[in-house]
């Protein structure tokens, strides 16, 4: 799904974020890096429809997406603390997000369940998991309603070099596999693979950085 953010403005309490003109190709995976408080979070909500902007227009695949609740826009959120249910299994936090959407397809369950390696989890409950394990079931609740975008708020932040290097891979071959539009929140730049685009917000405004994972400026 192309995502088009055109004149966007997002005003909370004190703070404000301004995005003049930011585009992303169906497929695409791009980064966004950032202080803290610079409102990355809050843009990410901004496209899942969980805030809405002062002004401006969201457009996925030509169609002004802006007034649409959440439920309707089909994006996967994984939250950077997960936004687990702590007394809910595995299974059940899994199919929270498809009772919400009303969609009902086992065959897609058992694939995401499969693909992420969490077959043996589904009775556990969330507070006896692993931070890897969490990732993961945030992960495959993003995924398991069919997203056609991906929102990733500092998906690997809790995980060891080891896990965050299985994880990242995975998530990029989810993403090419299902010509996934993604974002991926992030403050490290191990994550950043080469030849994705990166962008930075800073004093509320968004600029892109240079291709090269090399020449990116972490300057704050
Ligand atoms: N619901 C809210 N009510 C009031 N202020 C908020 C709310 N949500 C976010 N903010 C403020 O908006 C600003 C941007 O927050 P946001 O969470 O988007 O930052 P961030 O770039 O994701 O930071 P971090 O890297 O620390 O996660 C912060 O100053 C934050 O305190």
């Amino acid at each position: 799904m192309d995502l088009y953010i055109k004149n966007l403005s997002i005003n909370i309490e004190n703070f404000s974020l301004f995005i003049d003109d930011l585009k992303i190709t169906s497929g695409e995976y791009i980064y966004i890096i950032g202080p803290t408080g610079a409102g990355k979070t809050l843009l990410l909500e901004s496209i899942a429809g969980f805030i809405s902007p002062v002004s401006g227009k969201i457009f996925f695949n030509n169609i002004d997406v802006t007034q649409l609740p959440p439920e309707k826009r089909n994006v996967g959120f994984m939250y950077q603390n997960y936004h687990l249910f702590p007394h809910l299994t595995v299974k059940k936090n899994i199919e929270f997000g498809l009772k919400m959407k009303k969609i009902k397809d086992a065959n897609f369950l058992d694939y995401i369940i499969k693909k992420l390696n969490i077959s043996h989890l589904l009775n556990r409950k969330i507070q006896n998991l692993s931070g890897g394990e969490k990732q993961r079931v945030a992960l495959a609740r993003a995924l398991v309603i069919k997203p056609r975008i991906l929102l990733l708020d500092e998906p690997l932040s809790a995980l060891d070099q080891d896990t965050k290097s299985d994880i990242l891979k995975l998530i990029h071959e989810l993403n090419s596999e299902y010509t996934l539009t993604t974002i991926h929140v992030t403050h490290d730049k191990n994550e950043i693979i080469n030849n994705c685009r990166v962008f930075k917000i800073k004093n509320g405004q968004l600029t892109e950085e240079k291709k090269n994972v090399q020449e990116i400026n972490y300057n704050y």
